[in-house]
């Protein structure tokens, strides 16, 4: 039937190529223009300066569009809407758990050491690596949320031959296997009678630094040679991210009794968003 609808142009496949069609003309045009701007050498260029994804790339000499269009379209699909949604899941635990988002808080501050009336701009400019590799406790809690929360709440793979998994279950060639990191990330044999509790501790070893998990058992970036490509830059830009939000204001939800809920959905949005309370944090006050 897709086929039908594709080679008559109708329907959905035929929206479906409009707006593909829409996106390669924003791309291509974004593209061309920076590689103009690369062959003009008189053009003193702002947009290498700035040392973006694609100019990174047509530095290194990969200058052809079609291939640039594939790259920035598959990092922003992979990296924004799974990002965005694991920050609004990580405010939301932050407002139901308002210990924990006075802890992230504190430790934001003595990493950075800055003054009491430091503005946010301060805050976000002394956020360097060696800042964010030193706040174990936030990596913890982003590392919870995103167990409870994975924002690919479930994925599949085809087997490409008959196989026999180590428990003895049998699969043939072609069949799909369905896995669910939502269910995963809350299976008490996989994570103990707590699992659905949201205590970011249980990532921290008894010096408090954060002990990672195997992929298999934490699935939400998924694992072996198809792991998220993305994921320790997602780590950062959430990092930085909540570290000067968590610095800077204090979050409560806006409606205490409103439910809040996923949307079912390939990626797992907040169903209608999420509505909150931001005060500036002072920091002799709590939350
Ligand atoms: C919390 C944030 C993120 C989560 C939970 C996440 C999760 C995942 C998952 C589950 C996959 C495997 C998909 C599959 O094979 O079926 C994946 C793949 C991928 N991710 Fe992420 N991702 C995140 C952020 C990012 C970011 C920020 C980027 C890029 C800047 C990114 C780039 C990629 C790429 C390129 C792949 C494909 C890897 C491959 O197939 O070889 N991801 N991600």
């Amino acid at each position: 039937m897709k086929k039908i609808k594709r080679f008559l142009n109708i329907g959905k496949e035929a929206e479906l190529k409009k707006n593909i069609k829409e996106v390669d003309q924003f791309l291509y045009k974004l593209i061309n223009s920076k590689i103009e701007t690369i062959q003009n050498p008189e053009d003193d260029n702002i947009y290498l300066k700035k040392r973006d994804f694609v100019s990174r790339r047509l530095e290194m000499k990969d200058t052809d569009p079609k291939y640039l269009r594939d790259m920035v379209l598959c990092v922003t699909v992979a990296g924004q809407d799974t990002t965005a949604s694991s920050l609004s899941w990580f405010v939301y635990m932050m407002c139901k758990h308002l210990h924990i988002q006075e802890k992230i808080a504190q430790e934001v501050r003595e990493i950075i050491n800055l003054k009491d009336d430091r503005s946010v701009d301060e805050l976000a400019a002394s956020l360097d690596q060696e800042a964010l590799n030193n706040m174990p406790y936030l990596h913890a809690t982003l590392s919870e949320t995103i167990r409870l929360y994975p924002s690919v709440p479930m994925n599949a793979r085809m087997c490409f031959s008959d196989d026999t998994w180590p428990d003895g279950f049998s699969v043939k060639k072609g069949d799909m296997v369905v896995y669910q990191p939502y269910a995963m990330g809350r299976m008490k044999s996989l994570w103990g009678d707590d699992a659905e509790e949201f205590r970011p501790e249980r990532w921290l070893d008894k010096n408090g630094l954060f002990q990672d998990e195997s992929p298999y058992k934490f699935i939400a970036f998924s694992a072996g040679p198809r792991i998220c490509l993305g994921k320790e830059h997602a780590y950062t830009q959430m990092k930085i991210i909540s570290a000067v939000l968590l610095g800077s204001y204090i979050f409560k939800l806006a409606d205490e009794k409103k439910i809040v809920n996923y949307k079912t959905m390939v990626s797992l949005p907040i169903d209608g968003g999420l509505y909150v309370k931001a005060s500036p944090r002072l920091w002799h006050a709590k939350p």
